[in-house]
């Protein structure tokens, strides 16, 4: 389901024309539709219902709080990765006891701030940071509750630097050496209490061959993992991947369901391959999905500054740059880019469309049939919500862009734009 549709003419967020918003705010400028995160919650839940089951959001994915609080109100867990997004979390109204906590990395400080906030789970990346969650529970004289993170060694056919679940990746612990990783933490770890088990194989999938591959291969892991230890939970991660071709609503639901092809991975597929085999292990069974929820309930907005027609190219100079937006250039992610406007004309021109950071790698596409566009009209970068803002920065100490949230015909301002005060704040003269 998608928020974003043209209608007489103009791109619209729900009941919002886009352009007003651009006009009003500025550019660059992260448009979200409430009606679109909330659909997808809805549907991905209802695909789970036969399972005992809690959605945790990937915080990361889109990490405003306003999102977080949709999300919350609907009920939602979230896993993070750092102590500033269990704060985010908190401060969105969720509730830490359905929080889990991923990473490779947790600090003392996370480890005790999430200790003291009682977040549902640890899960445990390494048997070093095992002892450690158990050496700072026990200093504060605490219990931690904690899950392993298996790496099931299973090829998620996704892009390479946002693949997991490999032996060589740096995420979790190997296959062989789960069972007596847990054995070893049983026997040592006194202020631990051992609650599940994790996976997540990677990002973007968009079959479900390797979801399917991977649970079927660490259910018999977390059968013995549940006889032995009595856990309460398999988390199955996160990972539904997005279709970035077809980022427009159709404007008839149906249609989704009629064009599998456009979205090869629908939440339906995947939940009717992996439920009945989570079943029947009476557990309770969390997922972690951060693209899938946010992904296509985002868009970014730009201005089109200048044209430069060289020898070898047509270049679209924009006010967006890899600092708004990275993943064109970090993951040759494809952003399907429309005008806000619907030109009368049909032809289209193949350009380069980039941004102002002096680096040849801001682009946000390159060799890209797009309509014919001016100086001073406004694009559209399509499922812009998921890894879009969370991984802005003040790179050319550009501020970064503000941030709305559509709720049908209302448009609120859930970030403001960055001053350039804000962006030097916290600096001094030495
Ligand atoms: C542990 C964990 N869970 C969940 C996610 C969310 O992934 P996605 O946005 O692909 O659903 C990630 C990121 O890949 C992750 O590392
Ligand atoms: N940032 C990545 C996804 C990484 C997922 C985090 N584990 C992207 O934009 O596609």
């Amino acid at each position: 389901m998608h928020s974003f549709r043209y209608h007489q003419g103009q791109l619209f967020a729900e009941n919002v024309p886009l352009q007003s918003l651009a006009e009003k705010h500025g550019t660059p400028l992260y448009v979200y539709s409430k009606a679109t995160i909330t659909g997808h919650f809805t549907r991905l839940d209802a695909s789970l219902a036969k399972l005992n089951h809690l959605i945790c959001y990937a915080v990361k994915a889109n990490s405003n709080i306003a999102v977080l609080s949709t999300i919350a109100k609907l009920g939602g867990g979230f896993d993070i990765v750092s102590a500033g997004e269990l704060y985010r979390v908190i401060k969105a109204g969720g509730d830490p006891a359905k929080c889990t906590f991923a990473g490779v990395g947790k600090t003392r400080d996370e480890i005790e701030y999430a200790l003291k906030q009682g977040i549902y789970c640890f899960n445990a990346e390494s048997e070093a940071e095992l002892h450690y969650i158990n050496q700072v529970a026990g200093e504060l004289g605490m219990k931690a509750p904690v899950a392993v993170r298996v790496n099931p060694n299973v090829d998620a056919k996704t892009h390479a630097k946002i693949t997991t679940g490999k032996s060589e990746n740096k995420f979790g612990i190997d296959f062989d050496q789960i069972l007596d990783v847990y054995a070893r933490a049983a026997a040592s770890c006194p202020h631990l209490v051992i609650k599940g088990l994790q996976m997540h194989i990677g990002s973007q999938l968009t079959n479900v061959a390797p979801f399917l591959e991977a649970v079927q291969k660490v259910i018999p892991l977390v059968t013995e993992v549940k006889a032995k230890y009595g856990i309460e939970f398999f988390s199955i991660g996160g990972g539904i991947g997005i279709n970035y071709k077809q980022s427009l609503d159709s404007g008839d639901a149906a249609w989704w369901q009629e064009n599998a092809e456009v979205h090869p991975l629908t939440v339906q597929a995947y939940a009717e391959a992996v439920v009945p085999h989570l079943e029947p292990l009476g557990l309770r069974i969390l997922c972690e999905p951060g693209r899938f929820m946010v992904g296509n309930a985002g868009v970014m907005l730009t201005k089109v500054l200048y044209e430069k027609r060289g020898a070898a190219k047509v270049f679209k100079i924009v006010d967006a740059g890899m600092n708004d937006l990275i993943r064109p250039t970090l993951y040759e992610g494809w952003h399907q880019i429309v005008p806000l406007k619907q030109p009368a004309d049909a032809t289209v021109e193949k350009v380069d469309v980039v941004g102002p950071i002096c680096e040849s790698g801001d682009f946000l596409a390159q060799n890209r049939e797009i309509p014919l566009v001016k100086a001073g009209e406004y694009l559209a970068v399509l499922s812009a919500g998921a890894y879009g803002f969370t991984m802005a920065s003040n790179y050319n100490t550009r501020p970064m862009p503000a941030e709305i949230l559509v709720d049908g015909d209302k448009a609120t301002v859930v970030r403001e734009r960055q001053t350039l005060e804000d962006v030097l704040k916290g600096e001094h003269l030495a």
